[in-house]
């Protein structure tokens, strides 16, 4: 094995966020939806509390949910709750809910500032939150746009894990008329995914309603992915294999960092800081690319 299959020590494995290819929605108050994810292989759930529970419901989704996450069941997946918003008269139970259930994180919708992020935080230290207890913030109105560079600095107090974008709530506040290309949108998309991997977050891509258009769904994982997105929100379980698999490494990636580990394995390029692989100019960095692809496989 050539030196630089060095294994990630402990510390270089911890800083290096989970797999969020798919994260799945599921309305609290859709009880067969909550048991049938058990048996869903996305990354994340996201037991919503927020927009796809009617208000008769609210107690009773919160319950379930619950429920659902104290019953386990969900193997690896990453347990994420979306509580209602910041204001209303719903959100500290929420919280307080999922803290108690032991839900991973909690998703804030409409978040507009860093202040909202602290809000949460507080909430969160407030209900005995353990210190792994992360936050997601939803991206989806105008404010949060121009104010997502703050919003995502706030990793550095330590919940803040991903920032996830919503284009139903983007396109109602600003009227903007997304088609099939998001062309108006690609601007603020690209501004998510710079905030996120400028702090270390995930960036997650908005939802495609149309659960039925495949075609339609893969090629927007594939303009996501491109954009620099580590994963898409997702409202159906069929969406969630082709999340994985566009999101995910593919076998022609693997073979690429294959070849660049191996290259600079060879006692020749042993201390070079650029090397020529077939034509193309792969320095170190290219290496540390390789290597992580590898390791989020293994
Ligand atoms: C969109 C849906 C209402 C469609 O539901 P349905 O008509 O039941 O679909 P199917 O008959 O095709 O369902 C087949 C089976 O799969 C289960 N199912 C469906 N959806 C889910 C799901 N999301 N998670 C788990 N399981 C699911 C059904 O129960 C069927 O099971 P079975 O009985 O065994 O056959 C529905 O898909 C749905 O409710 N999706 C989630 C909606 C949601 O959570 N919306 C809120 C988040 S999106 C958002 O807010 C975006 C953002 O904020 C923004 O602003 O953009
Ligand atoms: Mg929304």
């Amino acid at each position: 094995m050539g030196a630089n299959w060095r294994a990630f020590t402990p510390t270089e494995m911890d800083a290096m966020p989970r797999p969020r290819r798919s994260a799945l929605f599921m309305p609290g108050s859709n009880a067969r939806a909550l048991d049938k994810a058990r048996g869903i292989a996305c990354d994340t759930i996201l037991f919503d509390l927020e927009d796809s529970v009617a208000a008769g419901q609210k107690a009773l989704a919160r319950d379930q949910v619950a429920a659902a996450i104290r019953a386990g069941g969900y193997g690896s997946r990453e347990l994420v709750v979306r509580v209602n918003p910041l204001g209303g008269a719903l959100v500290a139970d929420d919280i307080r809910m999922a803290v108690a259930a032991g839900a991973d994180a909690v998703l804030l919708p409409k978040t507009e500032s860093a202040a909202d992020v602290m809000a949460v935080e507080q909430a969160l230290a407030e209900a005995g939150a353990p210190a792994a207890m992360g936050i997601f913030a939803m991206v989806e109105t105008p404010r949060a746009i121009l104010a997502v560079a703050a919003i995502a600095a706030r990793a550095e107090a330590g919940r803040l894990r991903a920032l996830a974008v919503g284009p139903n709530d983007l396109a109602k506040m600003t009227g903007v008329r997304a088609g099939g290309d998001r062309a108006p949108m690609l601007a603020w998309l690209s501004q998510v995914v710079l905030a996120a991997k400028a702090y270390g977050l995930s960036a997650l891509d908005g939802v495609y309603n149309n659960f039925n258009d495949e075609a339609g769904f893969a090629a927007e994982c594939r303009q996501g992915r491109a954009l620099g997105f580590d994963g898409k929100t997702l409202i159906h379980p069929r969406q969630v294999e082709p999340a994985n698999a566009l999101f995910g490494a593919s076998e022609e990636e693997l073979e690429w960092a294959r070849q660049v580990v191996a290259a600079f394995d060879q006692p020749g390029n042993a201390t070079a800081n650029v090397i020529n692989l077939d034509g193309r100019m792969v320095e170190r960095l290219h290496l540390e690319q390789a290597r992580a692809l590898l390791a989020s496989v293994a």
